[in-house]
């Protein structure tokens, strides 16, 4: 259903590509550009994937369902109106990004909008521009300055643009004032990550998750929601709302809305509840056969499924878009020696993650911070990856994960020039370069998980009976087994168990030797 076919600007004629460098012009000195009028550098953030194709094994197809129209699902037909033509205009759009920045953060507000790029491309926009102004605030009422919103709308026109993001989490009556001013729609970051969220959640949590925090997100803009919506359902405006002391087009209907969404919102957020005991019976049963867990951890993009991939050929999607993971994968391996662990590939990090989809995290969270070791990684070849570090590491000490052993991985090494490597080296001296691509610093990265994970070290002689088969799969599982003995009660072990494991043991322990 999506529109692959490349069309860059200059397929529009030679009018519009005059018109639009002509309106450029003034942008000069008022603001930034980034990506090239050419249509060439935009959003060259994503490198391609085509090599990668080796690593793929069938999860790929997911992408062809992630790129179809997804409903929310049991809201009414009027409501589904609303979430979906907000939603889903976003994609197959043509962009305009906007930001804005206090003196002396350029680069930051740069790579900001460049990933803002990659975001509003990995949810099937096509990006025309990008334009950052230099102001201590944002205008409190159309976020940039009211006159470069009139330019900004001359851009906009000329490179027949039909929607504008911003770079930041618009209030919702700026979102309004501003579309007010350029004409087209106007959509904020927050809104364009609640989009991704939405394409690519897969499990039903996930998915009631993403959907509530929608809702959330959407509730206090519906007003204005409302107005842009008329003018793109085609004319519900005029006929209804045309009498005096009426109260406006839409408005019963939103009333309504509001109403359906609170509901669907209660209904969410007891099924998420719901889904909480399985998640902890599962927790619980990871901790009793103590198998120790590796949980890989990083920013968005950085490479995380394919390290799980390479390792284990686990063959998690992988794809150079954003947040292409959303639901925990977990696989088994061993260390050189025959432990078992498992591995846990986890959602990407990015900055200023909408606050609504911090709950749908929670679930990612639990199983970082209940690993044993976390596998940081770090995309090497990202221009800003300190700050990659920094988001990340935040995250980690909110969910007070700190005390977890940490292992750096920068991946992409492949890509890392030596200079740039004495710069990472100095962030973190210890951390491990490595390539999922072409397999550098692998072995030394499991070398390191190995000395990392627990143990098991206690030896214990125990007497299990033999309808108890289930206690020597543990042990073979999550320790080590030294020796067995079929004897008359059933199967003498001895094993090199797990410390916090002991107790769970000690009932079939054989305590006098004899
Ligand atoms: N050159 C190079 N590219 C890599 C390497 N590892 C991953 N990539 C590319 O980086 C992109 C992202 O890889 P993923 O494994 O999907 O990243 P992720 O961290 O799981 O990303 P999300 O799940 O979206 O958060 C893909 O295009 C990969 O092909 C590497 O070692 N070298
Ligand atoms: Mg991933």
């Amino acid at each position: 259903m999506t529109d692959d076919t490349p069309t860059t600007p200059e397929t529009t004629g030679d009018d519009a590509a005059v018109a639009r460098v002509l309106a450029r012009e003034g942008t000069r000195s008022a603001g930034y550009t980034i990506f090239g009028a050419s249509g060439a550098g935009r959003a060259d953030a994503l490198q391609n994937d085509s090599h990668y194709d080796d690593f793929r094994d069938g999860d790929q197809f997911d992408r062809e369902d992630r790129a179809a129209l997804r409903r929310v699902q049991g809201l009414s037909t009027e409501l589904e109106d609303v979430t979906e033509v907000e939603y889903r205009q976003l994609r197959l759009e043509n962009v305009v990004l906007i930001g804005t920045y206090p003196s002396g953060t350029l680069t930051d507000a740069d790579n900001s909008l460049r990933e803002l790029a990659s975001l509003a491309e990995t949810a099937g926009a096509r990006v025309l521009d990008g334009l950052l102004q230099q102001r201590p605030h944002p205008d409190p009422s159309t976020y940039l300055g009211r006159g470069k919103a009139e330019e900004l709308r001359g851009i906009v026109a000329s490179l027949g643009a039909d929607t504008v993001i911003a770079d930041t989490e618009l209030a919702p009556s700026q979102r309004r004032a501003l579309e007010d001013v350029v004409k087209v729609k106007v959509i904020d970051r927050t809104a364009v990550i609640l989009d991704i969220f939405s394409q690519h959640a897969k499990s039903r949590e996930g998915k009631a998750q993403v959907e509530l925090a929608q809702l959330e997100y959407l509730l206090p803009r519906l007003r204005g929601w409302g107005e842009s919506m008329s003018r793109q359902a085609g004319g519900q405006v005029g006929g209804a709302g045309a009498g005096m002391g009426s109260r406006g087009p839409g408005e019963t209907k939103i009333e309504l809305d509001r109403r359906r969404i609170h509901t669907r919102m209660a209904k969410l957020r007891k099924q998420i509840k719901g889904f909480l005991p399985a998640r902890e019976a599962k927790r619980a049963n990871r901790t009793r056969f103590s198998v120790p867990s590796v949980a890989i951890a990083g920013y968005t993009n950085a490479g995380k499924s394919s390290l799980l991939n390479r390792v284990t050929k686990a063959g998690v999607l992988v794809e150079n878009a954003l947040f292409a993971t959303l639901d925990a994968t977990t696989r088994k391996y061993e260390t050189p020696d025959g432990r078992a662990y498992t591995f846990t590939d986890t959602v990407g990090f990015v900055r200023n993650l909408p606050h609504q989809l911090v709950e749908a995290f929670r679930s990612t969270l639990e199983e970082v911070g209940d690993a044993d070791v976390i596998v940081h990684v770090v995309d090497g070849s990202h221009p800003d990856p300190a700050s990659q570090l920094a988001t990340v590491r935040d995250v980690i000490g909110e969910i007070d994960a700190r005390s977890i052993p940490e292992i750096v991985v920068f991946n992409k090494s492949d890509l890392v020039d030596d200079d740039q490597r004495l710069v990472l080296r100095g962030l973190e001296p210890t951390a491990v370069f490595a390539s999922a691509r072409t397999g550098e610093g692998i072995d030394e990265l499991l070398a390191r998980i190995a000395e990392l994970i627990p143990a098991p070290e206690v030896e214990m002689t125990l007497l299990v009976p033999y309808h108890r088969g289930e206690i020597i799969s543990r042990l073979h599982v999550g320790g080590r087994v030294l020796a067995t003995e079929y004897v008359e009660e059933g199967t003498r072990v001895t094993a090199l168990v797990h410390p916090h494991s002991v107790e769970s043991m000690r009932e079939f322990e054989v305590v006098t030797a004899r």
